[in-house]
């Protein structure tokens, strides 16, 4: 049903509604509130004695009345008493809101209490009061700009009236866990009757949406597992190119390239996911696998997030292959159109036995003659969607899927259920311990000092901002501003600036001469983030650390540390954050990742935009760790149960995890 079909929704709102990812009416079902506003808990006005957030039940004493005091400024004002004592109401910019308040009415009141005006209410959200009806908390749905709550919640009270789902959840089971009926919980937490009833939906509809997405996954396994695939068997010159490695793999290494060949050599393709620390050395294993592929006579395409990546990984692979009579061709979006035409070419005839690239391999253009194994290094799950266009480029092809950010492996077990998990949880052996620590602003100049010491005896550093530009907000330094201050700081270090909004060929440039040590300070955005590798860079600066998740901020100070000199990282903090002690305390990814699931719960790193991960829509409901796991177990054990609910899915149930995609079946 079309969104337009709800009264008060015409084609711009419902434009403005899909930018929530609200498409038709049934997707205002699953549009949760973020908050609610909740009127109990009432505090006297006598009783008022510092500025805050109160709630208030009072009477409109006199009729609000607005003055404008410039063009675009308003203020609408009036009193409200409740026996106790009386203070001012005031909204700004909102004149409407008169037509809300009468003399002698009796309304809830719920904002911040400002005591430097004299203590005034500052646009409260509101609700009539009427005595011995129990106060709903009101939903507060995510804001688009130039949408008002108000709409959003009519929409969404109106959709609710064709609500229509069916409960996924034979009623034994649904009974035996105690939980609420599918259609209730909706109901529910768009408009709760209580915190506790509220507590019971965010529960079942998190069931749910696991449920859901574990169904689907597990029937990706299954499928998967179905499916014929080419076997692959380690190569003798596997041994070789092992020998002529400048240094033994680690355990961990071996560990993981033994599954990843044991997985090979079966007749089903291989769905792997290779989660390794920083600089753990996850590379030459996708070389040796593609290798493998290479001597089994099929061939390997590499799929990095970024072109400076891309082509690092090619310069890698041209002296890692050479040896063997393996050709390795690189397909990038930013090619000449010649090249790239040449590149599709080779790829399609065969003459190029791995292809590395970026995104632009999964073009429609791009065809393989007999793809056989896919590797892709990716940060995070986002790309499964890409990842699958290219994996059916070829007939069942293996996949190996390789991440530098380390995921508790409880969790990764619910996410990458889908996926065989192995970690390279094992750095290098010789690796000396970064240095890290917390510096607060007043300690700036001590740090350049250090920076430009280090420069003029040829060390080199990153600088990271987390924005380009100066912005409103003006607790953050932008790269940009950065960058001019270190230049007048540091006369005759060479320093450059690097930023996400750049060409694709001006960033390499200015990364190659920070290559070629011609640039000793590189200020950059977090474009530095996936897996450039340069060793002689040693010092690591995070400007407003606070900003940045941990995981982010373990992968930025794993840029330092590649080398054997001593390595530094340095995070300036505007605000202090005692999270940050975790960084300074250990240097193993796993751990931090243990810690910040700890310190966040899973609704965070499940989230999507915080993450990068999928985005589960049930994430904000800050469920913990176990309430994941029951849900994964409950998933599991109904599966097993009742296999056809795998099948069911697609049409009924309320969230959908298709962009997931499926193996193909040849
Ligand atoms: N077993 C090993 N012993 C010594 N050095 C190694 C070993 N394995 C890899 N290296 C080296 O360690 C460095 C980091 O490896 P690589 O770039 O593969 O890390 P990574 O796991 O991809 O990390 P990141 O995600 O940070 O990019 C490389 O210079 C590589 O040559």
């Amino acid at each position: 049903m079309e969104l337009t079909a709800l009264k008060g929704v015409g084609p711009k709102r419902a434009e403005q509604l899909e930018r929530l990812g609200v498409r038709e009416v049934r997707d205002l079902w699953t549009l949760f509130p973020r908050d609610y506003e909740v009127f109990d808990d009432f505090t006297a006005i006598a009783a008022i004695r510092e500025s805050g957030v109160y709630t208030l039940r009072a009477r409109v004493v006199d009729e609000p009345r607005t003055s404008y005091v410039r063009r675009n400024f308003s203020v609408t004002r009036f009193k409200i008493d409740d026996g106790t004592g009386r203070i001012s109401c005031v909204y700004y910019n909102q004149p409407y809101v008169a037509q809300a308040f009468h003399e002698g009415e009796f309304h809830a009141f719920r904002g911040r209490v400002a005591r430097e005006f004299g203590g005034q209410m500052q646009n409260p959200a509101h609700r009539l009061y009427v005595e011995g009806e129990v106060q709903r908390p009101l939903p507060v749905y995510p804001r688009v700009q130039g949408l008002h709550q108000k709409v959003v919640r009519d929409a969404a009270a109106q959709a609710l009236k064709f609500l229509d789902v069916r409960d996924m959840l034979p009623p034994e089971v649904r009974e035996k866990g105690g939980l609420m009926e599918l259609a209730d919980a909706i109901l529910e937490v768009h408009c709760p009757a209580s915190r506790e009833r509220l507590a019971a939906a965010e529960q079942r509809l998190m069931v749910e949406e696991m449920l859901s997405f574990q169904l689907t996954v597990q029937r990706r396994r299954v499928e998967r597992e179905r499916t014929p695939g080419q076997v692959l068997s380690a190569p003798p010159e596997l041994k070789e190119a092992l020998a002529a490695l400048p240094y033994e793999l680690t355990g961990a290494q071996k560990r993981v390239l033994g599954e990843i060949l044991d997985d090979l050599s079966r007749p089903h393709p291989m769905a792997r996911l290779v989660q390794g620390d920083v600089g753990s050395g996850k590379t030459v294993l996708a070389f040796l696998s593609l290798l493998t592929a290479a001597k089994n006579g099929v061939q390997g395409a590499l799929m990095a997030p970024t072109e400076i990546l891309a082509r690092q990984h090619f310069a890698e692979a041209q002296k890692f292959f050479r040896p063997f009579g393996v050709r390795v061709g690189l397909i990038l979006g930013s090619q000449k159109e010649r090249e790239k035409r040449d590149g599709r070419e080779r790829t399609e005839l065969g003459a190029w036995d791995v292809v590395i690239g970026t995104h632009a391999l999964i073009q429609g253009s791009v065809r393989f003659r007999n793809l056989g194994l896919v590797v892709t290094d990716e940060q995070h799950r986002f790309g499964a969607q890409q990842r699958q266009v290219l994996v059916d480029k070829g007939a069942a092809p293996h996949v190996l899927v390789m991440s530098a950010t380390p995921i508790p492996r409880s969790l990764s077990l619910i996410l990458y259920g889908d996926l065989d998990v192995s970690a390279v949880d094992e750095l290098p052996p010789g690796r000396k311990p970064i240095e890290t620590k917390r510096v607060r602003e007043a300690r700036r100049r001590d740090l350049y000092d250090f920076i430009y010491r280090r420069a003029k005896t040829g060390g080199q550093a990153y600088v990271v901002c987390p924005l380009v530009e100066d912005s409103e907000d003006l607790d953050v330094r932008s790269a940009e501003s950065v960058y001019q201050e270190l230049k007048r700081a540091m006369k005759g270090v060479s320093i450059a600036y690097l930023h996400g909004r750049m060409k694709s060929g001006e960033k390499e440039a200015v990364i190659e001469r920070f290559r070629k040590n011609e640039v000793q300070v590189l200020v950059s955005t977090t474009v530095v983030e996936v897996g450039v590798n340069v060793p002689n860079a040693t010092v690591m600066v995070i400007e407003n650390a606070e900003r940045f998740g941990l995981a982010q901020l373990h992968q930025l100070r794993g840029r330092v540390g590649r080398g054997g000199e001593a390595s530094y990282c340095f995070l300036l903090e505007q605000e202090g954050s005692a999270r940050l002690d975790v960084l300074a305390r250990t240097q193993d990814g796993f751990e931090i990742a243990r810690e910040d699931l700890r310190m966040r719960g899973p609704g965070e790193m499940m989230g999507g935009r915080q993450s990068g991960m999928m985005s589960f829509k049930t994430a904000g409901f800050g469920l913990g760790l176990s309430d994941v796991e029951r849900a994964r177990d409950l998933a599991v054990e109904l599966l097993r149960t009742r296999p056809e609910l795998a099948y069911a899915i697609p049409e009924h149930s309320l969230f959908s995890f298709d962009g997931l995609g499926s193996w193909a079946v040849h």
